[in-house]
């Protein structure tokens, strides 16, 4: 049924919040996350949040936090003002019609209009897509220090407490034998207790792959994430042929047609279903469709987004009847600071997914005022450092 209950409204702002210790992928070292939050009000009352958020500016995909901003605010959001907000499927589709590619925004503005919708229903976002199947999600760790031995005290820590006991390095920086050698020690310290994985972010060549497969799973590895380019289908065809160790899609998959691509080649056994990739929750749900039906497993990624995004996240992952890797939604740990006026319950090596209406969350408004990249007084700190530099 149309209503009259339209998009009165719609802001974008970029959060800086510092990580707790710098996050050392292939491709850049993360000192500090930036978020595009992205708020709508409607003319009910009703407001909703979303999240796009990337790693490293430039570094990791093509769309960066202020290119995200600049085509929510000057693309999207005139298509969204005086749109009918009871109806997100028919606004998304006329996004896809009028606005192409900008997945990170599209996933943002997609998740402000279901936690909307969801607020307005009384019903919790997961159950707009179809409904859940669990309420806790496995999330798993990454150790991503730079340095073996804080990785081990990293590892040990996270077993102790009970948060983690899955975990996944970042590796491809450093030359082949460093990287097992790494790894190898990892594994070796945490035997059994725990799940040792590697994520080389499209890092090596086919020919380092073939040998590093093989290193790794006599390690005790138990997957390796996207080891080469994400272009080369037939090269990660036959890495996933070879059969020595569990090979992850992960940059590759930008929604169900990339995603029919790669599991009609068979280039993958796992797709790590992000909702910024694919371009939002229903496009990432079509791409977990085509992965169970092709036979591949589902595992929940990130792309380190803060609270918003990863509960957006583990709203759609709490509806996959099977999560074989279980997910890696632990973005908010990584921050320094809460930026949700609750913080998540991260407990028994899992994540509570919120229950409430919508996503179940809502901004803590004094960490939005200090960490907004246009707040008044951070210009200030910001011009005065460069005064001084
Ligand atoms: O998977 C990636 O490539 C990106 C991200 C997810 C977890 C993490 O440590 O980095
Ligand atoms: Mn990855």
């Amino acid at each position: 049924m149309a209503s009259s209950i339209t998009i009165d409204s719609v802001e974008a702002f970029i959060l800086d919040v510092p990580t707790i210790r710098p996050h050392v992928l292939s491709v850049a070292t993360m000192r500090s996350q930036a978020m595009v939050i992205v708020r709508l009000v409607c003319s009910d009352g009703v407001e909703g949040i979303g999240e796009g958020t990337t790693i490293g500016g430039l570094s990791y995909g093509a769309e960066s936090p202020e290119g995200i901003k600049l085509a929510v605010d000057t693309y999207f959001a005139p298509v969204l003002t005086g749109a009918d907000a009871t109806r997100p499927a028919a606004i998304m589709a006329r996004l896809r019609r009028e606005i192409a590619a900008n997945h990170f925004a599209r996933n943002a503005v997609e998740t402000a209009l279901l936690d909307a919708q969801g607020k307005r229903l009384g019903v919790p976002v997961s159950e707009l897509l179809g409904g859940r199947v669990r309420d806790r999600l496995p999330v798993l760790w990454t150790l991503a220090s730079g340095d073996t031995a804080r990785d081990i005290e990293e590892a040990e820590a996270m077993l102790a407490s009970r948060r983690h006991d899955a975990f996944k390095l970042k590796i491809g920086k450093r030359p082949l034998e460093a990287d097992v050698a790494h790894a190898a020690a990892i594994k070796k310290a945490l035997g059994d207790r725990a799940s040792v994985r590697v994520d080389v972010n499209q890092a090596w060549s086919e020919v380092t792959a073939k040998r590093g497969l093989a290193m790794l799973a006599d390690a005790g590895v138990d997957l390796v994430e996207q080891p080469i380019r994400a272009s080369s289908l037939s090269g990660m065809a036959r890495l996933t042929a070879m059969g020595r160790l569990a090979v992850m899609a992960d940059e590759a998959l930008y929604g169900p047609e990339t995603g029919f691509a790669y599991a009609a080649a068979g280039a993958a056994d796992v797709f790590a279903i992000k909702i910024a990739q694919a371009g939002g929750l229903t496009a990432a749900r079509g791409l977990a469709a085509i992965a169970e039906a092709a036979g591949v497993a589902l595992y929940g990624g990130t792309m380190l987004e803060g609270g918003v995004g990863t509960v957006a996240s583990a709203q759609l992952f709490a509806t996959f009847a099977d999560l074989a890797f279980g997910t890696e939604l632990f973005g908010p740990l990584l921050l320094t600071e809460e930026v949700l006026a609750q913080p998540l319950d991260y407990s028994d090596y899992s994540l509570a997914v919120p229950d409430g209406p919508g996503l179940g969350i809502a901004l803590n408004p004094d960490a939005v005022a200090a960490f907004r990249r246009d707040a008044p007084a951070r210009t200030t700190v910001l011009l005065s450092g460069q005064a001084k530099g």
